[in-house]
């Protein structure tokens, strides 16, 4: 019997399923209750953005999917399983974060070899990842001098270095410059023809609508819509438009 032949139909599921799925969260904090049964899918090959406004409980579901938080109800799955059943989350999740964790008087390199040590991958690997995110010539320098944009380029230097299947970002254009927002456009965009998953939440849809083919709106901790950028957008002429648009319906 062929390899394929023996797949189980929860492996066919697997490949070609969404890497991140969440189903039917709900979360409170105390009295304040922040999801209300949100779902959730980012597939292979795809850039997904994830939308909703300040307090819609973005930050909350990305926080349950990456296993920093539990959820009190519904699913988070990575790859099939919840994010603390992986063996080794960085290699299957790459999330893109604010290097809060970095040692200032640490160089970018030093950075990377330390956080490649505790993931098993190698030096070479490092020097990898300093090529793909345009940080070789600033490989010596340590991070306290580094740009919001060097900033950016290290934590998703960091976030690549187990080779992972998806990558989660939040707000990743926050202080970048036209120049830095363009390369993170390409180099995202890349990441996803490999085959990579990408889920990018964020406020600034312009930046977002020349990244993403696919949308997850949520508001006020409900889903509102998912699907294709382009059937989002439809009959309007931007994807801001097109979510001011369901916002204020939703609001009224
Ligand atoms: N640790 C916490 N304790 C209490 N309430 C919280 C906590 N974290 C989030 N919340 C509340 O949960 C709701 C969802 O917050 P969340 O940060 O997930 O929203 P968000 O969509 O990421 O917002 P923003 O776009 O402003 O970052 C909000 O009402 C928020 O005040």
């Amino acid at each position: 019997m062929s390899a394929s032949a023996s797949a189980t139909a929860s492996d066919v599921e697997r490949l070609q399923g969404p890497l991140l799925r969440a189903q039917g969260l709900v979360k409170g904090f105390g009295a304040v209750p922040a999801l209300n049964r949100i779902d959730l899918e980012a597939r292979p090959g795809r850039v997904t953005g994830f939308i909703g406004p300040n307090g819609a409980g973005k930050s909350t579901t990305l926080r349950i999917l990456t296993g920093l938080i539990r959820a009190d109800g519904g699913t988070a799955t990575i790859d099939g399983m919840p994010y603390a059943a992986l063996e080794c989350p960085p290699r299957v999740l790459g999330v893109v974060g604010d290097l809060a964790g970095a040692h200032p008087g640490m160089t970018a390199r030093g950075h990377l070899q330390t956080q490649a040590a505790m993931i098993r991958a190698s030096d070479d690997r490092v020097e990898q990842v300093l090529d793909e995110t345009g940080l070789r010539s600033a490989a010596r320098r340590r991070v306290r001098g580094f740009s919001t944009g060097m900033r950016q380029r290290l934590a998703l230097a960091t976030a690549l270095l187990g080779e992972p299947a998806g990558l989660i970002l939040d707000e990743p254009t926050n202080g970048l410059d036209p120049s830095g927002t363009i390369w993170l456009r390409r180099r995202l965009r890349a990441f996803a023809d490999a085959g990579g998953t990408v889920l990018v939440a964020s406020h600034v849809l312009t930046d977002l609508q020349q990244m993403i083919d696919d949308v997850v709106i949520i508001e006020g901790g409900r889903s509102l819509w998912s699907g294709s950028l382009s059937d989002f957008t439809d009959n309007h002429a931007s994807l801001e438009e097109a979510y001011l648009s369901m916002i204020e319906k939703e609001m009224a």
